[in-house]
């Protein structure tokens, strides 16, 4: 079973404290933590790597609120509406909700790198194994519980799929607060490029458990510096509480340790 934060921590009480999510930055006796940087030259080309099916019904979606780490857009995942399946996945995979990373400035902010670049921010679609766990909370804590697809944004020409989501980001500006947002299709902000990485790893925030395959998509989609501006307007804290802007909520990159990432492509 993966190493949940509490189990660990008691163990090692001097594990150094990240400020942000006063966590440790790495999980003791951690062997697959995220996010990681993605050396393109060690990844290994897996020809038996299935095409990603992803099918998702627009109608699923709930709402979006403010957790106090992102926001995240949240999915009815009481049925097999919104699914994928295929690529490096034994099972198909429920949506639960999607969430972003981001920098203060665009010279950092996604949590996964490639070749040690980072990109202005991230987008993380994650998805639970309904197939073998009777909720997403336990999933949460198996080895293949969980499936996160990350896509990479870099700058430059503005996203028209992810301006309805922008214009809703001003009702959302503290920590906990929600809005209604019940049409909304998440695969307008996958690149049409198949290609992906796949390695498996861990939440990169708490509860941190290793129950993450991850699949990375190669090609980055573009947003413009009005977009991610919206992102960084957003506030960490609550109404009423001093502000601080939500930026820079991305874990320090974590080692690799004894893994090899997968490439869907050559
Ligand atoms: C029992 C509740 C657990 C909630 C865990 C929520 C969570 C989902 C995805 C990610 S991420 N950034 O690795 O995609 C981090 C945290
Ligand atoms: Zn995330």
């Amino acid at each position: 079973r993966p190493c949940s934060l509490a189990a660990c921590s008691r163990k090692n009480r001097n594990a150094a404290l990240h400020p942000l999510w006063q966590s440790p930055l790495t999980i003791p006796g951690g062997t697959r933590q995220s996010p990681i940087n993605i050396q393109w030259r060690d990844s290994v080309y897996d020809p038996f790597l299935k095409p990603l099916k992803i099918s998702y019904d627009p109608t699923t979606c709930l709402h979006i609120w403010n957790n106090g780490y992102s926001f995240l857009v949240e999915f009815d995942d009481s049925t097999d509406r919104s699914i994928i399946v295929g690529g490096p996945l034994e099972n198909q995979y429920r949506l639960k909700q999607f969430h972003f990373h981001w920098g203060a400035i665009n010279d950092w902010g996604s949590e996964h790198t490639v070749d040690s670049k980072f990109y202005p921010a991230e987008l993380h679609l994650v998805h639970w194994n309904a197939v073998e766990y009777p909720s997403f909370e336990e999933a949460v804590m198996e080895g293949n519980g969980l499936a996160v697809i990350g896509v990479f944004l870099k700058l430059g020409a503005r996203h028209e799929g992810l301006q309805t989501l922008v214009d809703a980001l001003p009702a959302v500006k503290h920590k906990d607060t929600v809005i209604e947002f019940d049409v909304f299709d998440p695969s307008c902000l996958l690149p049409s490029c198949p290609d992906y990485w796949t390695y498996a790893g861990s939440l990169t925030t708490p509860p941190l458990t290793e129950s993450v395959t991850w699949i990375i998509k190669k090609k980055p989609i573009e947003v413009d510096e009005d977009q991610l501006e919206a992102f960084r307007m957003l506030l960490f804290t609550s109404d009423g509480e001093e502000e601080k802007r939500m930026v820079d909520n991305f874990r320090p990159l974590q080692p690799l340790m004894d893994r090899t990432v997968r490439s869907s492509f050559q």
